[in-house]
């Protein structure tokens, strides 16, 4: 390593200085500010370049350099020889000879807006001496994110193939180059007259690739590739090809660099524009974008940006990563009439899309407890712009994710938003610490409880979330009042979340059975209601209250208990607190109801503060009996249990009970599991128990031994 750790923060921290503008650095003289950006760059390069680890994103670099650009055009006469802006930069490693391209192969210009292509384009004008109305066709191509190469063919063979280098001088690594498939070993240039050329592509890993690569390291217990790019520029300088190949690269060219004909002299002023050489590259068996989808010929400036704007949009789906658009000006002539810069053709542009990494600071962890109260760790991060949105907080998920990745409070660390995917922390930049960091204690207790014991966090057994098993705790009760209104629970029309916190924050809400007190009165003197909505939620909740009670169920927010097992075990119950006696294994008996969801729903009506809260509801209006629409459809049909209820107690002797009540369902009947008004008929089994008395008690239930119920099977 180049620098020391103390070097680097330092570097880092200044970088992250000039990028907020801080105004400690324009009070330095320009000597000083110039001589300080021309190191950050040197170490951003050199993290970029030669680590394949940077710690600022693309777009703060890119920033810094503009800095060092434009304070440079200020000062002409302090612009060094061994300024970033002055060359191409270098991720020569001396691992390889080095070879000296046929031209140089340089850097491109950065745009990242409209008003930066618009931009561009008149200045395009102003070095042709064109009028300023006149449109330009430009060649508008993705910007593949890999690694550069140059590979150059001689009487028809590929006989090198070089990384960029310095952009005058690159690493020879023809060997790597022959085991990319997409480079083809021989092309006929001679049929277009061509001895010698030089073409300049970019090596690349296709996304479902990388992942497959990934996913078979992942098997063999080897360190995952952090992402397809790095891999594909370190898999450039590998010293074992047979290890290349294993690595699928594939390499896109896009352009022809040099072209010389048997004496010498140049073929390229044949080749009208970029788009013929290109076409004469896809006819010679050469992988290049396909015209007309992923590269276009734009025949005016409006145009390229419509163009990368869609493309921008499209970025996600592409199969290989792209970082941007690159416009060419199309015709080789006005090409050669704009010229070079030591650094990058004034020709071309990148069009850049909007960062989805950066790093930032983790600041600090929020536990925020879910629904069925769970705790998703949150970090607090210093605000960052990723793929045009402000981003500061990020979730951990959960804590094996923070120990998986080592993270600690205050880490440089390195955040990823791409496209609508949520923002997610890749890792911590480690070479960044200098000691003050401090590890991340995942508390033991509930973070939000607002009782005076502590409630312990508990974790099952398979499951990556710490929850807190109290329903008493403020945050968990909100999320959960959530859900009870929702769409697919009780139905509330109009009651949103943002509703329903201010409500909380009132002291109005704090369980779901306030949801059912509110004083409509006080709501309709709140600033943005009004008599009329608080009229319009009096009545969605008063139609609420109606609600069959599998409705009633699933909003509950027990742990597992979807809309499916609320309904299946809502047409088992007259009213809601029959459950209380229940034990897991009369869930158990009901087909499609698996023990965990069972563990839960019984752990849930054994707690003695649920079933208060329920039956505060039920003295509120809240219906908590079996409606109609909880009884399911009688089973059509014919056999000799059409249309009845049944239960198996007791122990059965010539079958298992799964098997009798398969029986009896093939009989017509329906399997219930508790003895209640709806029980048609019991089976009562040997040892029959509470159930089979229950039954004889109510008097309504037909109860029958094992052998009546296979004589009643047989007709
Ligand atoms: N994050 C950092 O610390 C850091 C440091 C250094 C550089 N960088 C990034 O690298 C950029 C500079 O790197 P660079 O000099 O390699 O330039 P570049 O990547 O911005 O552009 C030039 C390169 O683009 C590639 N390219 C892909 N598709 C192309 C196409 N269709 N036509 C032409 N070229 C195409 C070529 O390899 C070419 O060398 C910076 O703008 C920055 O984004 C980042
Ligand atoms: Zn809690």
């Amino acid at each position: 390593m180049m620098y020391s750790k103390e070097e680097q923060q330092s570097l880092y921290s200044l970088s992250k200085s000039y990028l907020a503008a801080e105004s400690a650095i324009h009070q330095q003289s320009a000597d000083q500010r110039l001589n300080e950006l021309r190191q950050l760059l040197i170490y951003h390069e050199y993290r970029y370049y030669i680590l394949n680890d940077p710690v600022v994103s693309d777009y703060e670099y890119d920033q810094l350099y503009k800095l060092l650009e434009r304070l440079e055009a200020e000062h002409p006469s302090l612009v060094t020889p061994d300024s970033p802006t002055q060359r191409v930069s270098s991720d020569l490693i001396d691992d390889f000879p080095s070879v000296e391209h046929l031209t140089p192969m340089l850097s491109l210009a950065n745009s990242y807006n409209a008003e930066d292509l618009i931009e561009f384009d008149q200045q395009i004008k102003r070095y042709a001496n064109l009028p300023e109305g006149e449109p330009i066709a430009y060649a508008v191509e993705p910007k593949f994110d890999g690694g550069s190469i140059a590979v150059v063919y001689e009487n028809d063979q590929l006989v090198r193939g070089a990384t960029r280098g310095n952009g005058k001088m690159g690493e020879e690594m023809t060997a790597n180059a022959r085991v990319i498939r997409s480079v083809p070993l021989s092309a006929k240039f001679s049929r277009f007259g061509i001895a010698k050329a030089e073409l300049r592509g970019e090596v690349l890993i296709r996304k479902d690739v990388f992942e497959q690569l990934n996913a078979a390291r992942q098997k063999e217990g080897l360190t995952l590739f952090a992402n397809a790019r790095n891999t594909a520029t370190g898999a450039l300088r590998m010293k074992d090809p047979q290890e290349v190949s294993r690595r699928g690269l594939e390499a896109f060219i896009y352009t022809l660099g040099y072209a010389a004909g048997q004496a010498g002299e140049s073929v390229l002023p044949s080749l009208a524009s970029h788009k013929e050489s290109l076409d004469m590259l896809h006819q010679l068996g050469f992988k290049v974008p396909e015209e007309g989808r992923e590269r276009k010929v734009c025949q005016n400036i409006q145009e390229v940006v419509a163009f990368c704007e869609a493309w921008q949009e499209k970025r996600e789906e592409y199969p290989y990563e792209i970082d941007g658009m690159v416009v060419k000006v199309n015709d080789r002539v006005l090409q050669e009439r704009t010229g070079y810069t030591s650094h990058h053709p004034r020709w071309a542009i990148a069009y850049k899309f909007k960062a989805k990494q950066a790093t930032s600071k983790l600041l600090n962890v929020a536990y925020q407890v879910g629904k069925i109260g769970s705790i998703t760790p949150v970090a607090k991060i210093e605000p960052v712009q990723l793929a045009g949105v402000t981003v500061s907080s990020v979730s951990l998920h959960n804590e094996d994710f923070i120990t998986g990745k080592d993270l600690r409070l205050g880490d440089t660390v390195l955040v990823e938003r791409a496209g609508d995917v949520i923002p997610y922390i890749v890792k911590a930049m480690d070479d960044l610490r200098d000691g003050s960091e401090q590890p991340i204690v995942f508390p033991k207790n509930c973070p939000i409880n607002d009782t005076e014991e502590p409630v312990e966090l508990v974790r099952a057994e398979g499951e990556a979330a710490w929850r807190c098993p109290s329903c008493v705790c403020g945050a968990q009760n909100l999320q959960q009042i959530v859900f009870h209104v929702s769409k697919n629970a009780m139905d509330i029309d109009g009651m949103g979340k943002s509703i329903i916190e201010r409500f909380f924050e009132l002291g109005w809400l704090r369980t779901i059975a306030d949801v059912y007190r509110l004083d409509y009165g006080k709501i309709a003197e709140l600033e943005g209601f009004g008599q009329k909505s608080a009229d319009n939620l009096k009545a969605a909740i008063e139609k609420a209250k109606q609600n069959p009670i599998h409705r009633l169920l699933h909003s509950l927010a027990i742990h597992h208990l979807g809309r499916k097992v609320s309904s299946i075990i809502a047409a088992e119950i007259n009213h809601v607190l029959d459950l209380a006696d229940w034990t897991a294994e009369d869930f158990t008996n009901i087909k499609d109801v698996g023990p965990v969801v069972a563990e839960n729903i019984a752990a849930y009506f054994k707690d003695e503060h649920h079933l208060n809260m329920l039956r505060e509801m039920e003295s509120l209006g809240v219906n908590l009996h079996q409606t109609e629409e909880d009884i399911p459809k009688a089973a059509s049909g014919d056999g000799p249990f059409v249309g009845k209820t049944i239960l198996f107690t007791g122990s059965l002797q010539t079958m298992s009970r799964k098997e009798a009540q398969a029986k009896a369902e093939a009989a017509g009947a329906k399997n219930i599991s508790a003895v209640s008004g709806n029980l048609d008929v019991l089976v009562a089994g040997e040892k029959a128990g509470s159930k089979l008395k229950k039954a004889q008690a109510l008097g309504t239930v037909e109860i029958m031994s094992e052998e009546e119920f296979l004589a009643r099977l047989a007709g």
